[in-house]
């Protein structure tokens, strides 16, 4: 029945104070209360409805999408919200459009890489909306090979300008978020020619759209790239195809912070590492790492709410079935998600921090921990994203049959969040990336002392590669170990912040308890998937690997009792969760029902088709040569 709580009784078993979790959560009372105001805003306003989105075309879907942005940009414009509250309102509407790269990389792109002349010039156009950008990097033939762009940039000192020339039809841009029917400017990567030499690949904005028609500029061949995976889903997004003949743009639209060239056309390449043109993938994949656990959370709130509510087999006399939750397996595959969403919420928010200091440092031409924080962004997003994506497909799995319903929300949400994956680098590039941080590390830690603890592998690595021919050749040979090495050392990281985590105050009652079980289960859960590696490596002997799963068992009874209240802890609506599954109320089986007849082939008893197709079939007025 509507309107009661079918999930009271286990939230009833919580041992911990939720409210004070909802504050963990979300990092801090003032952004559980933006956080909190702001879904429900969304949630309450019809204008952001989403549950229509898989039963549209992608021209219905796509010109919904242009609405509900322009419709969330008049509410954050009506209502003077905070640039924090706006970000808020834009994740709450969840929908993947072209205003993601406009805030997400467009103006982050300038803001890194632009002078402060730049900055003032385009910074208040981009703010106020009245341009419209898009990161214009990746080409038809060159996406993680950033150094093999064939977009050119030559300069003429006659014009004092640039010309923007896409020379081959791999030099096509493709792929750039809001480029195929939006925007109005991109930031375009290009390779810098200046008086016939080459200086490697920078930035340029360039204007692809007329302000007054939008109409694509002279010299200008700009589309969408077409349908991608999954109805619906990230089809929202106008990913594009740009191809540029002979543009013309005036000197002052290189990003000139990381590199420079005088209007008598003299090349200089600032006292900053040439790897800060890069910077706006460092920035976002460190957004791309807190994403990771909001989308891992829903995915775990659906399954977890759905497991508690679905009963299979167990009846005794005629009592009630199990609920699924309580099964042993059911909990070794779910609880692990659970520790994994909480685990990543806190190396986000470490992350935001190396970044934040990171990006201060460079303020001061500090650049020491550069390299600490390329690896680290790189190796966290490849690791929080591979994690997650499987994780969506495993919750999926957990609620059998009904989690391949578009109503449970889940088909939709690993539609839309695969491609992390490989967006904003492939993951296994950016591993290579850590690993190369790895060899330089050891290689650096001087022939006297050697590597111990979990880099201790690394000194018969670096011994093997050095006896072998040249260090390249074994990175290359050994390239899959060094990716495995390189996801450890990033599991070491999420473990070892989880910890430090834990040595913060932590108000609420039994929150931090809650908490060292979660991050007990996370650790012990690598600790068993990777036993072989702990065992040959002699790290642990085959007593403690048996402790650490007995372990493990009991801890996932530990958390059971409070699993409903760990997910009710994320604080998200159900318009923004999107699913009968994971419904707050658990009154699962009748809003299934009822979503059921809404579908369009319920329009009708006897659908479409009938008259022309089956009933000649079932007359057997349809002669074949056979018979
Ligand atoms: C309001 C907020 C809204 C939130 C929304 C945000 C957006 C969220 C939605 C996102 C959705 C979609 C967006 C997707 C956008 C994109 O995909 S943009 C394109 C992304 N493309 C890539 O990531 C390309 C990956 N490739 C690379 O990064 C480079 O090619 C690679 C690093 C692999 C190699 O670069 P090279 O120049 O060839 O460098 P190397 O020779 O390998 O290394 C030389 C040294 O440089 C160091 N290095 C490399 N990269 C960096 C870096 N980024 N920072 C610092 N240092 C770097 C490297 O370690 C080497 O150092 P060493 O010589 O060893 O000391
Ligand atoms: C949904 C989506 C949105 C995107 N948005 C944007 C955007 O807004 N702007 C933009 O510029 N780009 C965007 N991209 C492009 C994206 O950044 C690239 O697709 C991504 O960087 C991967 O590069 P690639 O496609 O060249 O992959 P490839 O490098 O071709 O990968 C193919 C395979 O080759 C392997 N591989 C490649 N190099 C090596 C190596 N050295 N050693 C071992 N294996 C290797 C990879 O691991 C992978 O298995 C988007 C992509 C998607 C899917």
């Amino acid at each position: 029945m509507e309107g009661v709580d079918h999930l009271a009784h286990e939230r009833n078993k919580s041992e911990f104070d939720v409210d004070a979790m909802k504050i963990v959560w979300a990092g801090s009372p003032h952004a559980f209360d933006v956080s909190d105001r702001i879904s429900k805003l969304v949630a309450s306003d019809p204008g952001f409805r989403k549950d229509n989105r898989s039963t549209l075309s992608r021209k219905e879907l796509f010109k919904n999408t242009l609405r509900k942005a322009a419709y969330a940009w008049k509410t954050i414009v009506d209502l003077r919200l905070s640039e924090e509250e706006a970000a808020k309102l834009r994740f709450y509407v969840d929908e993947p459009a072209f205003t993601d790269l406009h805030w997400g990389m467009f103006i982050p792109a300038i803001k890194g890489q632009g002078t402060e002349e730049q900055q003032q010039k385009w910074l208040p156009l981009a703010y106020k909306m009245q341009i419209i950008g898009c990161y214009a990097q990746t080409e038809l033939g060159h996406g993680s090979n950033v150094q093999g762009l064939e977009t050119t940039a030559t300069f003429d000192p006659q014009t004092d300008e640039f010309i923007i020339h896409s020379p081959t039809l791999t030099s096509s841009k493709w792929w750039p978020g809001g480029l195929g029917k939006v925007a109005t400017h991109a930031i375009a990567y290009a390779r810098l020619i200046v008086g016939g030499r080459e200086h490697g690949v920078n930035g340029f904005i360039v204007q692809l759209r007329s302000l007054e028609d939008h109409s694509p500029l002279l010299g200008i061949t700009v589309g969408d790239i077409g349908m991608k995976f999954g109805n619906g889903a990230y089809n929202t997004m106008d990913n594009g195809v740009l191809r540029f003949d002979h543009v013309r743009i005036p000197r002052n639209q290189m990003l000139m912070r990381v590199s420079q060239v005088t209007c008598e056309g003299k090349y200089k390449q600032s006292d900053v590492p040439r790897q800060l043109v890069y910077g706006t993938m460092v920035y976002v994949r460190q957004t791309i790492v807190a994403d990771a656990s909001c989308a891992l959370s829903r995915a775990v709130c659906i399954a977890t709410r759905y497991s508690a509510v679905r009963r299979q087999f167990g009846s005794q006399n005629g009592g009630p079935e199990t609920q699924v939750i309580d099964y042993k397996t059911q909990q070794s595959r779910l609880f692990p998600l659970l520790a994994s969403a909480y685990a990543f919420r806190f190396i986000g928010e470490w992350l935001k921090w190396l970044y934040a200091d990171v990006t201060q440092r460079l303020q001061a031409n500090d650049f020491s921990t550069l390299p600490e924080a390329h690896a680290c962004t790189a190796g966290l997003k490849s690791l929080t994203t591979t994690a997650t994506a499987d994780g969506i497909e495993e919750c999926r799995k957990l609620c059998g049959g009904h989690g391949y319903l578009c109503s449970s929300g889940l088909p939709e949400l690993f539609a839309v969040y695969v491609p992390a994956c490989t967006y904003e680098g492939d993951n296994t590039v950016l591993l290579l990336q850590v690993a190369r941080f790895l060899m330089k590390t050891v290689s650096q830690l001087g022939s006297s002392k050697k590597p111990v603890g979990t880099i201790a592998y690394m000194t018969r690595v670096e011994h093997l590669m050095q006896c072998r021919c040249g260090v390249q050749r074994g990175f290359a040979e050994l390239s899959v170990d060094l990716v495995e090495a390189a996801v450890a050392h990033c599991q070491l990281i999420v473990v070892s912040k989880f910890i430090e985590k834990l040595q913060q105050e932590i108000p609420g009652k039994g929150v931090k308890q809650q908490l060292e079980v979660l991050c007990n289960i996370y650790a012990l859960f690598l600790l068993h998937k990777h036993q072989g590696d702990f065992l040959s490596t002699g790290c642990i002997t085959p007593k403690h690997a048996a402790l650490a799963n007995d372990e493990l068992r009991s801890l996932y009874s530990q958390v059971r009792p409070n699993a409903i209240a760990l997910v009710d802890a994320f604080n998200y609506t159900d318009h923004y969760l999107g699913s009968i599954l994971g419904c707050y109320d658990g009154n699962v089986y009748p809003k299934l029902y009822e979503a059921a007849w809404k579908d369009p082939l319920n329009e009708s008893v006897v659908p479409d088709g009938y008259h022309q197709y089956i009933r000649p079939l079932l007359k057997q007025e349809i002669r074949t040569a056979r018979l």
